[in-house]
């Protein structure tokens, strides 16, 4: 049976590693890291104890009793399977099942076969109450159809269990809705679920219990294999290796092929479909016809629902989930991204060979309050650090780097702040292993100390606190220690777990220290990886150079990159042309934990995106090419899934005079933050209308793109239009600009927007003239004798008739004379003869108002 670790069981149960590590401390397992491996058995206790509060004596106890017997012949047989492989290795671990390496159970798996179909009706039934149905279902997946159906008979009770949960009553929904929600999608979780159903030794007495909730062991069908084969072509190769190997089958381990939402199954037999694999995406009728029934049937249940929805509308989750349980259907939904999902096919193909893991270099993130020295520090470590006799000097900012203690490597995060630490996380990048709070000794512990510490608890990193400024007068350790106290941050001197350094970034005080603290920190959490397989890295900063192309400072988390990998991250891919360290300094290779610059990926990766190394070409390129077309496919839906409200508000769009620009940036963080910015200037009038955003300097391509499009503007951050381009540009009529700065850019594009506005229109009032006397002349009209009140009365201006306080006419005078003459204007306390275009319905008393429309330029 394959061993646990520590770190798998913590994933699958929600836990720190360190939390879990405490646990099967307390139960005596021999474990020190989360590394460490426990047994099946030990980890389902472990299980046990963590998730229900149940001490393993009692349930030991309980096997014990019930189920003596049982447990005896399936030990005998673990003994049985583990010796027949012994007499391949010559190697005597028979006594010692659990500590078998990987790579021995993965010979194992094909032999042991028969005895893990007989247990797994008992484990998998078990497991099923505490985890939900996946595990239960994937096991159905991977077992050939032929064993399946000698199971049909014995599954039977299941299937009714199988109804009674589908049926439409709202509980049962609910409960539905509950269980699938706890079918999470990461790849870890599914390795650690797999390994743990695998080794436990459940009774039957255990299967009745759980009968309501196995409603997966739906093990009766048969076309098991042909709907995987499908859903593989979907999918579109989703990991070959993964799919060849040969222990893909097994009802034990099985890493490879464990898609939870492959929970499969369909009962083809009677036509009817009781089962069906739904992708995350899908249209309203796509989903009727997959479930074979009519658009209107679905829109009728939404309906009864209160959901208003038309058959070319996505469905959400949710709704998907439900309407399975309204029309007695096991849904299954695909998430489509597995088709891309390299980092997972990576872990899939971990078998954990710990003779060949290799302790790592720590990766450390420096975090604290505005001003309390983290650059600083940085910026210490790093120039002290410098080897002599290296080419000093020039030091490129690239987001990481290494320093050198005690002939052991740190990796430092050149990115200071909890901003980018939390950033990363929230892509999934979990890179660093230790966090160094810096607090200022003369300013003690501040709002973002608290962040800080919050954001590295919550990532369940260890915390060295770094007193610093301990050089000034006024420095006051006592007052960060007390501060800190607060927050359950206690020194050690103190009984509590945390190391507190005083250092000072400006004259070096303690800095020693502190590194030799991160290696012992890092010493205890036994950072271990294997540098003898493919690389898995982390993206830390990108961008797009002169000369290089598209450039990526990454973390090696485990294998070795080498120039010449091929190699995928994200929508990028490519071979790895060249390495480089942070000072530019050729490199061959990067070993786990260590840092280095990357050329030769075909395009700018994201930030915190995961990078691995790949056998093929053909290999990178489609994972590429599969996350391209994922994500402007789930772009397109967003733009479709619109409500009617959305939908008014986008045909007022329509109407809203946009701005054209394509945004090209150095750097991909700086990218984002413009393009937000700029999204954000809007109202109801006028919006930016980001036709085109990348990384890199202009090219023929943008300004070709710029001068399709009216109007379009291109605008440059941190780069410069040279030679060809410019004289493109200049040709074609487009304007480029360029900033240094994000404000300047964006105070001149609201400058640009505020062009495109409608000017606002104000009145400047002229004059007033009152009329004494109306004379109609023939063939003109009639003409008003006024005497000037106020200011003047213009002849090109518009006038208003003012009678009683109310305007009763606006227009246009057609003349003004004064005595016969023509006049441009007559002021106050002059008479003149006034004639209205239009109007002939002037009377004595009336006033006649003289004003002029000023537009002014509307700003945003
Ligand atoms: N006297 C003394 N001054 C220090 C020390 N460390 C940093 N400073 C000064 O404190 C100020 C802030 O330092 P930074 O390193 O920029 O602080 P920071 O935390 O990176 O600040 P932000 O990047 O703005 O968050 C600078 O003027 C440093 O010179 C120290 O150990 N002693």
């Amino acid at each position: 049976m394959a061993n646990i670790r520590i770190h798998e069981i913590a994933k699958e149960l929600g836990y720190s590693n360190k939390e879990i590590l405490e646990k099967a401390k307390e139960f005596g397992f021999k474990v020190t890291t989360s590394s460490s491996a426990v047994s099946p058995e030990d980890a389902a206790k472990l299980y046990d104890y963590v998730q229900f509060g149940k001490k393993p004596d009692d349930m030991e106890k309980k096997s014990k009793e019930s189920h003596q017997q049982k447990t005896k012949v399936i030990k005998k047989e673990d003994k049985k399977t583990t010796q027949e492989i012994q007499v391949n290795t010559q190697n005597e671990q028979a006594k010692e099942p659990s500590i078998q390496k990987q790579d021995d159970i993965k010979k194992q798996e094909p032999q042991e076969n028969k005895m893990e179909q007989k247990q797994e009706s008992l484990a998998s039934t078990s497991l099923a109450k505490r985890r939900g149905l996946i595990i239960v279902k994937k096991k159905k997946e991977e077992i050939p159809a032929q064993q399946l159906t000698q199971k049909r008979q014995s599954v039977e009770p299941a299937n009714k269990a199988l109804e009674a949960i589908f049926s439409s009553n709202d509980d049962n929904l609910k409960k539905k809705k509950k269980e699938k929600k706890i079918v999470p999608v990461s790849k870890k979780d599914n390795s650690a679920k797999i390994d743990l159903l695998a080794g436990i030794n459940f009774s039957d007495d255990i299967v009745i219990e759980d009968e309501n909730v196995v409603v997966l062991p739906d093990f009766t069908i048969k076309p098991i294999e042909v709907e995987r084969q499908n859903t593989v072509k979907k999918q579109l190769n989703i990991y070959k290796p993964a799919q060849n190997n040969t222990y893909n089958f097994e009802g034990g381990i099985q890493r490879n092929s464990r898609k939870k939402h492959k929970k499969v199954v369909k009962d083809k037999e009677n036509e009817e479909i009781t089962s069906v694999n739904i992708p995350k995406e899908i249209r309203l009728y796509e989903f009727a016809d997959k479930i074979k029934k009519s658009p209107s049937d679905i829109i009728a249940k939404l309906f009864m629902l209160g959901k208003m929805t038309t058959k070319n509308d996505f469905l959400e989750e949710d709704e998907i989930e439900i309407l399975g349980a309204e029309f007695d259907i096991e849904i299954n939904i695909i998430d489509t991204q597995e088709a891309f999902d390299y980092v997972k096919a990576y872990e899939d193909e971990e078998i954990d060979i710990d003779e060949y893991e290799e302790t790592r270099a720590p990766v450390v993130t420096i975090m604290g309050h505005v001003d309390h020295g983290k650059t600083s520090l940085l910026d210490y470590i790093r120039s002290s650090r410098v080897a002599s006799g290296e080419a000093g000097g020039i030091t490129q900012h690239v987001g990481a780097y290494m320093v050198e203690k005690n002939g052991k490597n740190i990796t430092f995060i050149d990115t200071p702040g909890h901003e980018a630490f939390t950033a990363m996380r929230a892509r999934g990048a979990s890179v660093t292993d230790i966090v160094i709070i810096v607090v200022a000794a003369d300013d003690g512990v501040k709002p973002q100390t608290k962040e800080a510490i919050n954001h590295a608890k919550a990532a369940g990193v260890p915390i060295i606190i770094a007193i610093n400024k301990m050089d000034k007068e006024n420095a006051n350790p006592d007052l960060v220690k007390t501060g800190l106290a607060e927050l359950d941050i206690l020194p050690t001197e103190w009984g509590g777990n945390y190391e507190f350094v005083p250092i000072s970034a400006k004259t070096g005080m303690g800095i020693e220290d502190l590194l030799e603290i991160v290696l012992l920190q890092a010493e205890i959490l036994e950072l271990k990886a294997n540098p003898n397989r493919e690389a898995k890295a982390t993206v830390i900063e990108s961008s797009l150079q002169k000369g290089r192309g598209p450039v990526a400072t990454i973390i090696v988390e485990n294998g070795t990159l080498k120039v010449g990998d091929t190699i995928v991250a994200g929508v990028a891919y490519g071979k790895v042309r060249a390495l480089q360290d942070d000072k530019g300094n050729t490199l061959n290779s990067i070993k786990p934990g260590e840092c280095g610059v990357i050329i030769g990926l075909s395009e700018v990766p994201d930030a915190g995106e995961t990078l691995i190394s790949v056998k093929t070409d053909k290999e990178a390129r489609e994972y590429a090419a599969k996350k391209y077309e994922y994500l402007r496919q789930k772009e397109l839906s967003k733009s479709t899934k619109v409500t009617l409200d959305e939908l008014s508000a986008k045909i007022a769009e329509g109407e809203l005079k946009s701005l054209p620009v394509i945004i090209k940036a150095d750097v991909q963080g700086s990218l984002e933050a413009i393009k937000a910015s700029l999204e954000k200037l809007r109202n109801d009038e006028i919006k930016v209308d980001i036709i085109h955003a990348g990384v890199g300097g202009i090219s023929q391509s943008d300004v070709g793109l710029a001068s399709a499009s009216a109007n379009c503007v291109i605008i440059g951050f941190n780069i410069r239009p040279t030679g060809e381009v410019k004289e493109k540009a200049k040709e074609k009529g487009v304007e480029i600009k360029t900033y240094s700065v994000i404000y300047n850019l964006i105070d001149d594009v609201k400058a640009l927007l505020s062009g495109l506005m409608s000017p606002i229109i104000s009145e400047e009032d002229l004059g007033q003239a009152v009329i004494r006397q109306v004379i109609n002349v023939p063939k003109i009209g009639q003409i008003a004798g006024c005497m000037v009140t106020d200011g003047s009365i213009h002849r090109g201006a518009k006038i208003r008739v003012i009678r009683e306080g109310i305007v009763v006419f606006e227009g246009n005078i057609s003349s003004l004379k004064r005595f016969k003459d023509d006049a441009k204007e007559v002021s106050k306390g002059y008479e003149c003869g006034v004639g209205i275009e239009g109007y002939n319905d002037m009377r004595e008393g009336d006033y006649i108002e003289s004003y002029k429309e000023v537009q002014n330029k509307a700003e945003l």
